[in-house]
């Protein structure tokens, strides 16, 4: 028989201790620890370059969407059918668990094996300082439920029902992103086919949660990295104080949301594979805000963990990646996280 492999299944094989899943009990504190101070995070450049902006249904929008991807590797989105109704409650629930006492977190805590519940981020064993970060991962509304009933055991429906209405407009919203991105590749409706077959796409949603902070300037929210999968939509419930992403020869560059509701598309190593590297997989990170706290909503997307990417082929282009299935590179990032698209090299 063959079983396919679920994003969930692929963290089992690489379990993590609990001192790097239990996140700190951020309310106790009054001065940043040595373990969560970094040293000096350069400031954001103040470039006044903006990230670009597809509008979907515009006329310009493949255009655009071309140029973000190659130049940027991120653009912002509006003009998908997102409420801001959905948007808020999704931040209303967020900030209702994160508000919750550790001790009561904890009992949704991901498990030494696990890829779904309450935790810091799974790149946190790539960096000697801990962030200023707490999150939530949900893949499946089975973990879901279970999850949810140990946070709230009379009341965890609402979170729920909210988490799947959101799960089930961003996956539709991602496959008309996915048909864009290939389509801008001038790949074929067979490519679209599977590389968004919502039956059988990997996807994630990731709560993340950057508490008040006693000294913001030498914290670090998310530590740069790349995203692992085709692209992540996300949320940002301020405008300012957060998402920086890195932009070669220019630096850090704010990609807070241009208005409310404007969701941004950060595009992962996949997408970066398959356009054979013309596609920006972009290093971005999170600061901490300087008042208050902060919340982000990260819906990330990809094929099926069984799908094989090659890159497509380009005249007079040598292939720079060899061909991988999703599964493997899942794999690989585990293991080499930032260089494993270096892994991947062509020889
Ligand atoms: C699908 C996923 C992407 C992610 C790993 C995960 O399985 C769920 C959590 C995601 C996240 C969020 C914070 C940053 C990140 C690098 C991490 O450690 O966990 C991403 C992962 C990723 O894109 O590789
Ligand atoms: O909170 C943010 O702005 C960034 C979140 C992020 O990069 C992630 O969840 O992978
Ligand atoms: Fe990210």
């Amino acid at each position: 028989m063959n079983f396919t492999t679920s994003l969930r299944d692929s963290y089992a094989g690489a379990p993590l201790p609990l001192h790097l899943i239990t996140p700190l009990d951020f309310r106790s504190i009054e001065a940043l620890p040595a373990s969560h101070r970094w040293p000096d995070p350069p400031g954001p450049d103040q470039s006044e370059q903006p990230v670009p902006l597809v509008s979907l249904g515009s006329p310009q929008a493949a255009k655009i969407l071309n140029h973000a991807c190659r130049e940027w590797g991120v653009f912002q989105l509006t003009g998908h059918d997102i409420s801001l109704g959905l948007l808020e409650d999704v931040v209303c629930h967020a900030r209702r668990l994160f508000e919750l006492p550790l001790a009561v977190k904890t009992r949704a805590l991901r498990s030494a094996s696990g890829g779904t519940g309450y935790g810091m981020a799974r790149m946190s064993r790539f960096f000697d300082k801990f962030m200023w970060h707490e999150g939530f991962t949900i893949m499946d509304c089975c973990s879901l439920g279970q999850d949810a009933r140990a946070l709230w055991p009379q009341d965890y429906i609402p979170f729920c029902d909210t988490i799947q209405k959101y799960q089930n407009k961003m996956k539709k919203l991602c496959q008309l992103i996915t048909q864009l991105i290939l389509d801008s590749l001038g790949l074929s409706p067979t490519d679209f086919v599977e590389w968004s077959n919502p039956g059988t796409a990997s996807t994630a949603l990731q709560l993340n949660y950057y508490p008040p902070c006693p000294d913001p300037a030498h914290a670090m929210g998310l530590a740069p990295h790349t995203d692992t999968l085709s692209f992540t939509v996300l949320h940002q419930d301020r405008c300012a104080g957060g998402l920086e992403i890195l932009k070669g020869g220019t630096g850090w560059v704010p990609a807070a949301p241009l208005a409310r509701g404007a969701l941004v598309v950060i595009l992962g190593d996949l997408v970066h594979i398959l356009s054979n590297g013309a596609y920006a997989s972009v290093v971005h990170r999170a600061r901490v805000p300087e008042t208050g706290d902060r919340i982000s909503v990260a819906y990330f997307y990809g094929p099926s963990m069984d799908l094989e990417i090659t890159p497509v082929a380009v005249e007079g282009e040598e292939q720079r990646f060899r061909s991988v299935t999703v599964k493997d590179y899942v794999k690989l990032k585990e293991k080499y996280f930032n260089d494993a698209l270096s892994q991947l090299a062509a020889s």
